[in-house]
């Protein structure tokens, strides 16, 4: 692996002293490594990215980054399964809301960065519209511009094209191969989704049911650059049906 980006050292959360929502998980996770966790309804996926963001406190273990100057919220950016936008503000303010604390110099660079994002999520001709003029699925790329904004080393993904139909999830899996293949963050992607796991990640984590342990970790080493082929192959069947045998009745998963 790489130089190691962030590290899960037996890391337990217990909420209110007795749902044990995560348990001794540990993981590394290398630089521009992307990286999926998979797991049934309730086992703690969200738990752990809520951990990451510092939202909750650790009940044990701990959580560590390599050296980087920067606070975890400016080292890492986030995307919900919705993409919380200001319906007042146009894209291009929506994407540019973590700037709001800046200073003015740091606003005006930012305003040209985030033209740049808001074209290479293909929203240029939207940039001066608001939200409720979009579909679900432009919504949600500005959800991603807006989390790219500052330059985030990792990038923190819970569900994000959990609430879209498959066409445009579909779509908004391959714009996100491509903007990572370009730039090579390092992601961690939760998702109900094994397809949507193996087509993106380098590893597939798959979490036991609550409370969420590390049940198996699987190695996803397919040639890139991957595209909607790639599922057609034996050998993205190969690793689905692996992940699915670790997961095995749990029926919240789906493909
Ligand atoms: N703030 C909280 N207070 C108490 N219990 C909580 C809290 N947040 C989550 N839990 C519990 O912790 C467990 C894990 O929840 P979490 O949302 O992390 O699961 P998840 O795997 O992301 O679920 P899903 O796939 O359904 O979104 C659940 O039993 C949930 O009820």
């Amino acid at each position: 692996m790489t130089t190691t980006v962030m590290r899960f050292d037996h890391v337990v959360k217990k909420y209110g002293g007795s749902t044990l929502a995560i348990d001794d998980f540990d993981l590394e996770i290398g630089d521009g490594e992307f990286v999926s966790i998979v797991g049934p309804s309730g086992c703690g996926k969200s738990t752990l990215l809520k951990l990451v963001m510092g939202l909750e406190p650790l009940s044990g273990g701990a959580i560590s980054y390599s050296a980087d100057a920067r606070s975890v919220s400016a080292m890492t950016g986030m995307v919900f399964q919705q993409p919380l936008l200001l319906p007042w503000h146009t894209v291009l303010d929506n994407v540019l809301v973590p700037s709001s604390l800046q200073s003015r110099a740091q606003r005006k660079a930012d305003q040209g960065w985030a033209r740049e994002l808001i074209e290479m999520l293909g929203l240029e001709e939207f940039a001066a519209s608001h939200p409720y003029q979009l579909s679900g699925g432009m919504q949600q790329r500005v959800g991603i511009a807006r989390a790219l904004l500052h330059d985030p080393r990792i990038l923190l993904m819970d569900e994000p094209f959990g609430a879209l139909d498959a066409m445009t999830r579909d779509q908004l899996t391959m714009d996100l191969l491509r903007i990572w293949e370009t730039d090579r963050k390092t992601v961690l992607f939760i998702t109900h989704s094994i397809s949507e796991a193996v087509l993106l990640s380098d590893r597939v984590v798959v979490l036991t049911p609550r409370p969420g342990r590390i049940a198996d970790t699987i190695d996803i080493d397919l040639p890139r650059p991957r595209t909607l082929a790639t599922i057609n192959t034996p050998e993205f069947g190969e690793h689905a049906r692996r992940i699915r045998q670790v997961l095995d009745g749990t029926e919240a998963v789906t493909s």
